[in-house]
């Protein structure tokens, strides 16, 4: 009779915990996996042997210890290792109410050799059995966590490999140079062609190139995962927080007659055609003689240092809007520069930017121009955030950024080496900075890092 080979100590816990979201709902599915999973099953459901794999069978889930029926629903089973931990897994599909799940999770607690499942502990036995790597496992959290719909394109696309295979193949191109160079030390004194080494390093030369034009590109990636920050920037008394209030259609920000309201920070997240947007409310940019509008001006300036897109509103009821306080901002092309009040203007000329630029009018009071600055930032969301089905995949977080730029550091050091032995050192290091990202080398200290971002139950 063929066995199986044991994959994992007997003793590994079977871990089981409630995968949707606690609370009440018309269903609640709890997850258990492990070597103990069919016998938690059958326990549960007074089976004698787990039901058809993968297909869902009605179930009346009941108390081992007492006989008590518990609730009346569905179970899956899917036995090992085709399954998502690549263990033997059972799902006990129940209603969503708070008693019937608490009952549920009791009854399998007492069981031998089940426990309670930490939290991401699922896709950590999915990733120590290969099913995914870490590429993927980050791309799963996203996808959780996921609100808008550019945000759900970018993490599914993730999820199914399209960033592994691209780190993947960098991988093997640089594994296959380092094999011809360790070909090349071992057999120095044999004939080997002159040419080789050479060779080889234009290949690292032009890997190099590739990552190097990656690293480029504009971090749409981590934009859209994380949000564009837009920060809106301006005198006192220009409408910022009454535009703020108006984009993210509820009262943020206090608007008031006052010029110098606004002192903290104040943000708000914005969908803007399924772009995810943090657009940040700031002090009115004045000298002034208050400590804490001081403060409150010193972070208006750092955060349009962070910005990714800078927002200045220029008040339109004054008779001359650039103020200088604000002409670093208005000197910067990238800045997107508008003019409220137009309302108040009369017949006033509209200010003309450096570079014959005209700021685009607005009226927070009357609502004129408003739908265009909206379409305009969109337009700029969406150009600073955007990948392309067709570009190559994004990289989403700066621990990827980080892992290329050691490869590429590493690489570039490789081509200057000057003996052979000290090339093929540089390569390993690149080679294992690459194996990083996806997780096939050298990870334990990262795992805790990404695991711990996940919810119970996956
Ligand atoms: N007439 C007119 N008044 C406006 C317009 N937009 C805002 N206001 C008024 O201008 C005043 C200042 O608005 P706020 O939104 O508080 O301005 P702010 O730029 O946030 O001001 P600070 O936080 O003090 O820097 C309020 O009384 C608003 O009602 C507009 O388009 N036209
Ligand atoms: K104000
Ligand atoms: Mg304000």
């Amino acid at each position: 009779m063929l066995r199986a080979m044991p994959t994992q100590p007997p003793d590994t816990p079977t871990l089981f915990a409630l995968s949707t979201a606690p609370g009440r709902a018309g269903v609640a599915v709890i997850r258990v996996s492990g070597p103990n999973a069919g016998a938690a099953l059958c326990a549960l459901t007074g089976r004698a042997a787990p039901p058809e794999p993968r297909r869902a069978t009605r179930a009346r889930f009941r108390d081992p210890a007492t006989g008590e029926t518990l609730d009346d629903g569905l179970v899956l089973w899917f036995p090992g290792p085709a399954s998502y931990t690549g263990e033997d897994m059972a799902e006990l599909h129940g209603h969503g109410g708070r008693a019937t799940i608490r009952a549920l999770l009791d009854a399998l607690a007492v069981l031998p050799g089940l426990t309670p499942a930490e939290p991401g502990a699922f896709t950590r036995r999915a990733f120590d059995a290969g099913k995914l790597d870490l590429t993927a496992v980050e791309a799963l959290a996203d996808l959780i966590d996921a609100e808008t719909a550019a945000q759900r394109r970018q993490a599914l696309r993730q999820k199914d490999g399209a960033l592994a295979r691209l780190v993947e193949g960098w991988r093997e191109r640089l594994v296959r140079a380092l094999a011809h160079l360790e070909a090349t030390i071992d057999f120095s004194d044999e004939d080997l062609p002159e040419t080789l080494l050479p060779s080889l390093l234009d290949d690292v030369a032009a890997l190099e190139a590739d990552i190097a034009a990656h690293l480029a590109e504009p971090p749409r990636g981590e934009r859209l995962r994380d949000g564009v920050h837009v920060a809106v920037l301006g005198p006192p008394n220009a409408g910022k927080s009454s535009l703020v209030n108006a984009l993210a259609r509820r009262e943020a920000a206090i608007v008031s007659a006052i010029a110098g309201t606004t002192r903290d920070v104040v943000e708000v997240h914005l969908d803007l055609d399924g772009f995810p947007v943090v657009l940040a409310d700031t002090a009115g940019l004045r000298d002034s003689a208050d400590v804490i509008e001081q403060e409150g001006v010193r972070r208006a300036h750092a955060r349009a240092e962070a910005a990714d897109l800078r927002l200045l509103l220029l008040d339109g009821g004054v008779e001359d809007p650039l103020d200088p306080a604000v002409a670093p901002l208005v000197a910067d092309a990238e800045t997107l520069v508008v003019l409220n009040k137009t309302d108040l203007r009369g017949a006033a000329p509209f200010p003309i930017l450096p570079g014959g630029r005209a700021p685009l009018p607005l009226s927070l009071a009357t609502g004129a121009g408003l739908q265009a600055l909206l379409s305009m930032l969109t337009e700029r969301v969406r150009s600073q955030s955007e990948t392309g089905a067709a570009a190559p995949p994004a990289l989403t977080r700066a621990r990827h950024r980080h892992a290329l730029e050691e490869t590429r550091d590493a690489l570039a050091r490789a081509r200057e080496a000057p003996l052979p032995e000290l090339v093929a050192e540089d390569l390993r290091l690149a080679a294992r900075a690459l194996g990083r990202l996806t997780g096939r080398v050298d990870v334990e200290d990262l795992l805790d890092v990404i695991f711990g971002d996940f919810c119970i139950g996956k």
